[in-house]
């Protein structure tokens, strides 16, 4: 048997700004993603599948770890989708196995079933012997959807279109964070619909989203204070209408002494930037025994994207 692991990094969105939404659905984004040191593992073997599995979808998967039980192990799930999309692309039979080992938050808006497909695509491309060149792997990334081209690269990047556009931000140095896990998640489409509905009832005039002014700075300056003040999620007015607790676990944050405090993405995770590890660690601490999410991991950024595990 031959298999080959890869390793993959959540996000969080250090600036999500949400501009009108386009006629096919999305919307334009400025989108500055940050991977974090919180890890999905898949592993792509080519082990004949279990005989249960015939009948079952083309690409036997399963899961294990952080709330596994939630994800699917259909033709739905992002990674099986991976995997045959790239299995076409080479013109070739899907023949994989995939484990997935789940430590991000499953729907918690840190991009975890985005980061399985990156992965997937990485590892089955070494597996099947392809050599893809990396544009290729971007493409198909962004028809599975729009965070996953960021999961392959990983790093500190501006994402524009539906967020699949991607250029590099240079960043000095490492941020510390923690991230406060919720109970149950929240669907992605559901939090931009929710944003829609809230404009259209406020009549908030949406502007073309654009980078704020000192964001690219404080990152290249590595100044963790200025970022903190900087941080700012457009969906997450939404998200504290779905999720109403998150209020109190983002005030505990702010009371515990985070630089800064947001819902990542579209939730219901909430992030919070500390001054160094050790703040990180007592942070975390703090918001367990406060009693305001299901649990608290600390992690760093920024990481490298999808990347094999020797
Ligand atoms: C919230 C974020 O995680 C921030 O990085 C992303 O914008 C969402 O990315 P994703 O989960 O990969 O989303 P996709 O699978 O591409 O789209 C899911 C749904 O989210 C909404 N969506 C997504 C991206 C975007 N730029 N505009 C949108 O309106 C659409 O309703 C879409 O049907
Ligand atoms: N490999 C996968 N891991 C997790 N969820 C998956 C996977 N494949 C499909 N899903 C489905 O996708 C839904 C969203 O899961 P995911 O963990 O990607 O959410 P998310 O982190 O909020 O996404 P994003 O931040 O990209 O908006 C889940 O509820 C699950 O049903």
């Amino acid at each position: 048997m031959t298999s080959v692991t890869v390793r993959v990094p959540a996000k969080v969105n250090l600036q999500l700004s949400v501009g009108p939404r386009r006629d096919d659905g999305y919307h334009d984004l400025v989108n500055v993603f940050h991977a974090v040191s919180l890890f999905d593992e898949v592993t792509a073997s080519d082990e004949p599948a279990p005989r249960e599995a015939s009948g079952g979808p083309p690409v036997a998967v399963t899961v294990e770890g952080e709330s596994s039980g939630q994800v699917p192990l259909d033709g739905s799930n992002l990674a099986v989708r991976a995997a045959l999309a790239l299995a076409v692309r080479a013109g070739r039979p899907p023949d994989v196995r995939l484990r997935i080992r789940k430590a991000i938050p499953v729907a918690g808006g840190m991009a975890g079933g985005s980061a399985d497909a990156a992965a997937t695509l990485v590892a089955c491309d070494a597996l099947w012997g392809l050599g893809a060149a990396q544009d290729d792997l971007m493409e198909l990334a962004a028809d599975l959807g729009s965070d996953v081209p960021f999961a392959l690269v990983g790093g500190t990047a501006v994402g524009t279109g539906r967020g699949e556009k991607l250029s590099p931000a240079p960043v000095a140095g490492r941020f510390h964070w923690v991230f406060a896990l919720a109970e149950g998640g929240l669907s992605t489409a559901d939090v931009y619909a929710e944003c829609d509905r809230l404009r259209e009832a406020t009549g908030e005039q949406v502007g073309w989203p654009r980078v704020a002014d000192g964001l690219m700075e404080a990152l290249a300056r590595g100044d963790a204070k200025a970022l903190g003040q900087m941080l700012d999620n457009d969906l997450q007015a939404a998200a504290l209408l779905l999720c109403r607790p998150l209020a109190r676990t983002l005030a505990a944050g702010r009371e515990h002494g985070a630089l800064g405090a947001l819902v990542s993405g579209s939730g219901p995770t909430c992030a919070f930037l500390a001054d160094s590890e050790d703040h990180a660690t007592s942070l975390a601490a703090s918001l367990e025994a406060a009693g305001v999410c299901r649990r608290a991991l600390t992690a760093h950024g920024p990481v490298q994207g999808a990347e094999v595990v020797p």
